[in-house]
């Protein structure tokens, strides 16, 4: 990146944080095969403290692209991109990924899984384990402590994804379709609780989905991409209330949202 890229960035994060925007871009792009595959082209965006922000599109918008820009595992091509108000130049502490397969390891238990990232950088204290107890409670395997992932169901084993990726002390999710190999009634009952969770928390959330329905329910904003190549198309507020009863989704405001979302899609 050149200097005026990086004085920009520096001068927009000072404004960022002023704002409590917690993730920004402008103009973030990113090409493949040496500029061969545009993924993402000029996506401009804030992220306030605390929001939780959905990001729907076509397969090949460049979602995951843009999620692993923020995490710090790709650079981008162009554009300038902040996280804390500093330039994004590799993987942060405070910023955790999860995808949609679990990747737990299979000889250790639930609780052994979720101190895994502590492991990581020392040796967990019995404060960490209770924490990590307190984190399986909070995701509902209270009963699932000592359970070999073998003995857990997929929508278990995302539980426990979940119980660790917060362990890290993470405050910024980025979650890559978590629940997308689920069936359609475990991921509502786990959007649920994502809800609840993240508010307790207090975490900010980018969460991608191909879902329509789950992108506008679960956020307060949803970013809706156009593929080929990759734009942000729009940022769409979401207006309702928390908490948000499943039952908001058979609400007429609801539906006329998802028929405005499929409208920037094209998808009607
Ligand atoms: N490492 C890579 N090398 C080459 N092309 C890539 C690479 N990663 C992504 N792409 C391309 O960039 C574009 C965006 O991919 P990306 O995975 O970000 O899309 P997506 O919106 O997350 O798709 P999906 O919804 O199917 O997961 C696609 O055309 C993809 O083929």
């Amino acid at each position: 990146m050149n200097m005026i890229a990086r004085e920009a960035e520096t001068q927009m994060s000072k404004e960022g944080e002023g704002a409590g925007v917690v993730i920004s871009g402008r103009g973030v792009g990113k090409t493949f095969a040496n500029g061969a595959v545009v993924a993402l082209e000029g996506a401009s965006f804030d992220i306030p403290k605390g929001d939780f922000v959905s990001l729907v599109g076509p397969s090949g918008c460049g979602k995951s692209t843009l999620l692993r820009m923020v995490a710090g595992l790709i650079d981008r091509t162009s554009g300038t991109l902040t996280v804390h108000g500093q330039p994004v130049k590799g993987p942060r502490r405070d910023v955790g990924l999860m995808f949609q397969k679990a990747t737990l390891l299979d000889w250790r238990t639930s609780l052994e899984n979720v101190l895994l990232p502590t492991e990581m950088v020392r040796k967990p204290t019995q404060a960490d384990e209770d924490e990590a107890i307190e984190l399986l409670n909070m995701v509902g395997l209270k009963d699932f402590v000592f359970s070999f992932p073998s003995q857990l169901s997929g929508g278990m084993q995302q539980r426990v994804a979940l119980a660790r990726l917060l362990k890290t002390g993470a405050d910024i999710l980025l979650l890559d379709e978590p629940f997308g190999a689920l069936d359609e009634f475990t991921r509502e009952r786990l959007n649920l609780e994502l809800m609840r969770i993240v508010a307790e928390v207090k975490a900010t959330t980018l969460f991608v989905t191909h879902n329509i329905g789950e992108a506008i329910f679960l956020a307060d904003k949803v970013m809706v991409m156009t593929p080929r190549p990759g734009r942000l198309a729009r940022m769409v507020e979401v207006p309702f209330a928390r908490p948000r009863p499943a039952e908001l989704q058979l609400t007429p405001e609801f539906n006329a949202l998802v028929a405005e979302v499929r409208d920037i899609l094209g998808t009607h």
